[in-house]
């Protein structure tokens, strides 16, 4: 399972491999469990196994294979960040897709040997998503022929970029390109902070840190603003876009080309968010098998809280998901690489199909891995609550997904954009045009959904009524919103009165990707048993998944009430199928102890016994009184009663 999971046995292995290493690496472990640290303290103790890490890395993992080098990342450094978590998962990879091989010559063996250090600094105290309004300005001076970054009000400081604050003494920076006072609009360029001697901030530049946040705080998210802060001109990262030396504006052979670090991400995080939700289930799965609490027959011992139908319903579908996003994302990245490949030799034509893919598979995945992670810590009861369980961390930093690379709701609706346009090519009988995601649109569907009716039919009948439910739902929407245009709204207030249906379109649409990956996957299976659990896991899956969008499919009666009673039927048949494999099913992902960072879901059980040596290393309990019981308690109880 293990090599389904992480897509060979030879990635399983490797895995295993390296926890074994690093488990017997005591300096790469935390030096005592990060709730109990400060912000200060986690972040020296971050650099400290970082750079332990940049030494010995090569005795490790193979530092050019990125999935390794991910482990590692979990394994040492943990979620809640690292002092270099943008420098690999943007800036690198910023520079990789858009500086030209001069400027990667130059920039990228630098940024690889660790000699700097860099982050992707876009967002501004005013303007995260809206980028044509970031007021940030790079001015070429034709005289000298630099670029001149300012920052003109404080709504147009940097701001949230991460490890910006503190860390990075470079950074992609993206700013308005004005040449000869035409604005060209947001451009990426490579700036120096920092002097690489003393780490302070160069003339010209005020940076600091944000101050903490909800999660992942070890990152230090930052602010920066620029006083006609000067550049050469050939820091503009000209790839795809060039500016000569008289200001001669080279356009890119696609308008939004410059975005492409943000679609890496968007591309990689789906599998870093069903680490996250799987790592949380693994805790309150595990748990709630140690856990007993009140009888199901009265006349028997108390129950394994894992026993209770609620509990099952609870964590198992969200097992499933976990499984999906990680097959559906392992997918996605295969895409993104892809894409990148062919943008990289001048085909733009996939990219907007692999934009609209990716919007809308943040979103749907990241909001129902934070759904997921909170049910988790309900499952665990009150220590679900204590940072002891490390579920709190979890969820804060996987809900940050929600927010970066595009606020959520903003994503549906680049991909509603898509499937409108999809929308109008079936309405105008152009259907042959449509795209492989979206080819399902041009499909007449039968009257009614067969599920329940053709026996041994596989998962063909669900993916028939989530293709319905999605194209009845994106004709609707696209209805609405021409609609409105021909009664002569405006185009944008049109789109904006019909936005909760677009998202919803959006939404149905990206559910039917998920479930069709995870069809596409468990097809594919030779093994036998592997193959039987996961079909399990994917019968709950598709029921669980229907039965939660049902609305859609019983209004126009595709679905009948006695079909919606048999998918609820099937659910509670999987539950129980799947209750003795549950365990295991998360088991599989092989996290190690030190990864997950959990006092609740350890391996060995050992729940009480744990949690109480947990609570005697507080720091509260270094001593029996307090001083702030001296200081104010104490003196105010002998107030009283004298
Ligand atoms: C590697 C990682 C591995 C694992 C990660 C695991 C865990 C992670 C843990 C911790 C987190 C780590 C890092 C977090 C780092 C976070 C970084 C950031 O947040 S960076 C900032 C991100 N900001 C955004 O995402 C901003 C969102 N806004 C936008 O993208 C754009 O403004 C928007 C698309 C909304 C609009 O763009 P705009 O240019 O204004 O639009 P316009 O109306 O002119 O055009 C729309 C037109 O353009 C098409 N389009 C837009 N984007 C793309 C694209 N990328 N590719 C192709 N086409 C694009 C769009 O479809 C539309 O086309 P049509 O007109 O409809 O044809
Ligand atoms: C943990 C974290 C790490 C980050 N790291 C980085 C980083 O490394 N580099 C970087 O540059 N940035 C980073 N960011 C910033 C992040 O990318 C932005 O916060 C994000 O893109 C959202 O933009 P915003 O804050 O402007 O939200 P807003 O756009 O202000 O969102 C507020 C509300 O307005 C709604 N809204 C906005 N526009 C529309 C619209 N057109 N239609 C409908 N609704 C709309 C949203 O849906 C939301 O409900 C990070 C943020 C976080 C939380």
């Amino acid at each position: 399972m293990a090599a389904q999971i992480w897509g060979s046995e030879k990635r399983a292995r490797r895995r295993r491999e390296i926890s074994a290493k690093i488990a017997q690496m005591p300096e790469l472990h935390d030096s005592k469990p990060l709730p109990f640290m400060t912000r200060e303290e986690k972040i020296m103790e971050s650099a400290r196994k970082l750079t332990i890490l940049t030494e010995k890395m090569g005795q490790i993992i193979d530092p050019t294979d990125p999935a390794e080098l991910y482990h590692l990342n979990n394994e040492v450094l943990g979620l809640e960040g690292n002092p270099m978590a943008l420098h690999g998962v943007m800036f690198i990879p910023a520079l990789s897709a858009q500086a030209s091989d001069e400027q990667q010559a130059k920039w990228l063996p630098r940024a690889l040997r660790r000699e700097i250090i860099g982050t992707y600094a876009q967002t501004e105290l005013g303007h995260g998503t809206n980028l044509q309004n970031l007021e940030t300005t790079a001015t070429y001076d034709l005289a000298t022929q630099e670029f001149v970054l300012h920052t003109p009000q404080i709504t147009a400081l940097k701001w949230w970029p991460g490890n910006l604050g503190k860390s990075s003494n470079y950074a992609v920076v993206v700013a308005h390109m004005i040449i000869k006072a035409k604005n060209y609009g947001p451009h990426p360029f490579m700036v120096q902070l920092r002097d690489e001697k003393t780490h302070e901030p160069l003339p010209g530049i005020t940076i600091g840190d944000i101050g903490p946040k909800m999660a992942y705080n070890i990152v230090d998210n930052g602010f920066l603003g620029f006083n006609k802060y000067r550049i050469p001109r050939t820091n503009l990262l000209m790839r795809h876009t060039k500016v000569e030396a008289d200001g001669t504006y080279i356009k890119p052979p696609h308008a939004k080309i410059n975005y492409s670090a943000m679609v890496h991400v968007r591309a990689y995080m789906l599998t870093g968010q069903a680490i996250m939700l799987a790592s949380a289930l693994n805790i309150a799965t595990r748990y709630s098998s140690v856990r007993r609490q009140g009888q199901i027959d009265k006349s028997q011992p108390e129950v394994k809280v894992l026993e209770y139908q609620t509990q099952q319903h609870r964590l198992f579908p969200s097992i499933a998901r976990a499984y999906a996003f990680q097959f559906a994302g392992a997918e996605t990245v295969k895409l993104y690489e892809h894409v990148l490949k062919e943008m990289k030799s001048g085909n733009v034509s996939l990219m907007a199909d692999l934009h609209a893919l990716t919007s809308g598979l943040k979103s749907v995945v990241t909001y129902q891995t934070g759904e997921g992670i909170e049910q988790a810590r309900m499952a665990c009861g009150g220590h679900g609550y204590s940072m002891a369980s490390y579920i709190s961390e979890i969820y804060g930093v996987a809900i940050g997904g929600c927010t970066y690379e595009g606020e959520n709701m903003v994503m549906l609706l680049q991909l509603a954009r898509y499937l409108v346009k999809s929308a109008a090519l079936v309405k105008s009988g152009q259907s042959s045009k449509l795209g492989p995601l979206v080819a399902y649109l041009g499909v007449k569907s039968e009257p009614t959904s067969l599920i329940d009716r053709i026996p041994n039919s596989g998962f063909t009948e669900y993916v028939k009524t989530f293709q319905h439910v999605s194209k009845r739902q994106t004709l609707k929407a696209a209805d609405m919103f021409f609609g409105l245009m021909e009664k002569g709204e405006k185009r944008e207030i049109a789109w904006n009165k019909c936005s909760v249906e677009l998202n919803r379109a959006s939404r149905l649409h990206t559910r039917l990707f998920i479930v069709e990956a995870f069809v596409r996957r468990v097809n594919e299976i030779a093994d036998i048993r592997i193959k039987e659990a996961l079909t399990d896991l994917l019968h709950l899956h598709v029921n669980y998944e229907l039965l939660d969008i049902a609305s859609y499919a019983l209004e126009d009666g595709f679905l009948s009430a006695s079909q919606l009673d048999y998918i609820r039927d099937q659910v509670y048949l999987y539950l129980g199928k799947i209750r003795p494999n549950a365990v295991s099913l998360l088991d599989s992902w092989e996290f190690s102890d030190i990864e997950l960072r959990s006092v609740l879901g350890r391996r060995d059980g050992n729940v009480y016994e744990n949690l109480f040596k947990w609570a005697k290393s507080s720091p509260l309990n270094k001593t029996d009184v307090l001083s702030s019981v001296t200081q104010y308690l104490k003196p105010m109880m002998e107030k009283a009663r004298l």
